[in-house]
């Protein structure tokens, strides 16, 4: 069995069983298949999506009630979608056991389309990147062509963050997603036990391009000596976080409005760290974003660490097929939206380095979806 873990279903046993089983189904399939028939259903996924996003807009999953089942009619009234376009969608998710027909015209859930009605985050997942994303996704050669910087600035006209300043509700959609993305594949894991937290007192903690600082009120949940101070500067962003139920971190939670091009305010802190934020930018903009982190670990006590949470790409072949796919599909995706990308650990030390040379990375952990780098800033008294 290759290597370790992407996903969070189960323990390291069940994720490589799991991993290596979807190497082996592929591989039939495409043995039993031919790669012809295997083409059309692969270049024809893009219909089944068609399907997947009308369901996810008009939310047939929590218009299906989950226990019992609903006619045709009835959730073609409610959705406000037409009876036969209603129909024929539902139809074709039911091929991918999402939904079943139990009767002519009477659809009811099934346990796939019933984890989607039951998570809403993961949800409004699925309705980002089936909206703004897919459809700078279907821009992606031509924006090759024309130069843009983006597929994405191609199709919508601008970067995702300017997209995201003016929609708000598709910046709270957007923000929504993270969470449930974290939660199937971005696992918390390497963040909360690859720094010993509960070791290090009283501290104060800035999370940098914080999102809506979900990441931050886990980590203040398990760790009661944590005061975070949650930074981002998209204010609808922050105002969902200092909106959310804060039971058990009352008064350790600071919601800044921050830009992390600009020196970091905070320079009293004992832990930095940003997470899946420079995948999001090129390097030239993460060696600014490092730059103003290095302003203030300079004033901080020698030693206090920024700890960067991201996925650390492996080298190709170096995973199952299963693995590699999700984490190239992120990296791809990275492409599409910000003109980015996944770093490997050598990248990491060159982007380091290129910040500022006395950064140096002093702990790794690569194994999983997400990896932990804790880097110091080394001065004379480090
Ligand atoms: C992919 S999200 C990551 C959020 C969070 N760290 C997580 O892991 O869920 C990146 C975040 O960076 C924020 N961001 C983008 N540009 C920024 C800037 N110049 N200054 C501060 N935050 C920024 C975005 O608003 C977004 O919330």
């Amino acid at each position: 069995m290759r290597n370790q873990t992407t996903g969070v279903r189960g323990d390291k046993t069940y994720n490589a069983l799991r991993n290596s089983l979807n190497d082996t189904a592929n591989d039939l399939l495409l043995l039993v298949n031919g790669p012809k028939i295997q083409a059309r259903k692969d270049v024809c996924k893009i219909h089944d999506l068609a399907a997947f996003q009308v369901a996810f807009h008009l939310d047939f999953f929590n218009t299906i009630p989950e226990a019992g089942s609903m006619h045709l009619r009835d959730i073609a009234q409610k959705t406000g979608c037409d009876i036969n376009r209603a129909g024929r969608i539902l139809r074709l998710l039911t091929t991918h056991r999402i939904f079943r027909e139990v009767e002519r015209d009477i659809f009811a859930h099934t346990s796939y389309s019933v984890a989607l009605a039951r998570d809403p985050e993961l949800k409004a997942a699925g309705d980002y990147q089936l909206d703004e994303v897919s459809k700078a996704a279907s821009e992606c050669s031509l924006s090759f062509q024309t130069g843009a910087k983006t597929p994405f600035e191609q199709r919508h006209g601008m970067t995702v963050y300017d997209y995201y300043a003016a929609n708000p509700a598709m910046a709270a959609r957007f923000a929504k997603g993270l969470v449930g993305i974290t939660r199937l594949d971005r696992q918390m894991t390497e963040l909360i036990t690859g720094y010993p937290w509960a070791e290090i007192g009283d501290a104060k903690v800035v999370d940098i391009g914080a999102g809506n600082g979900h990441v931050s009120v886990e980590l203040a949940r398990r760790f009661p000596n944590l005061n975070m101070v949650v930074q981002d500067n998209n204010l609808d962003i922050l105002n969902q976080g200092a909106t959310r139920d804060l039971t058990g971190v009352e008064g350790r939670m600071a919601f800044m409005e921050y830009d992390f091009f600009t020196p970091q305010p905070v320079t009293d802190a004992d832990v930095y760290f940003c997470r899946q934020v420079l995948h999001n930018w090129d390097d030239a903009s993460c060696v600014k974003l490092l730059r103003s982190a290095a302003t203030a670990l300079e004033k901080c006590r020698p030693g206090t660490p920024l700890l960067i949470n991201e996925t650390v790409q492996p080298e190709p072949g170096t995973r199952t097929r299963f693995e590699e796919n999700l984490i190239r599909q992120n990296d791809m995706l990275l492409l599409v939206a910000f003109g980015a990308k996944q770093r490997t650990e050598e990248d990491y030390r060159a982007l380091l380095e290129q910040a500022d040379p006395r950064f140096k990375i002093v702990k790794v952990c690569s194994e999983g979806s997400m990896g932990l780098l804790e880097v110091h800033l080394q001065t004379n008294t480090a």
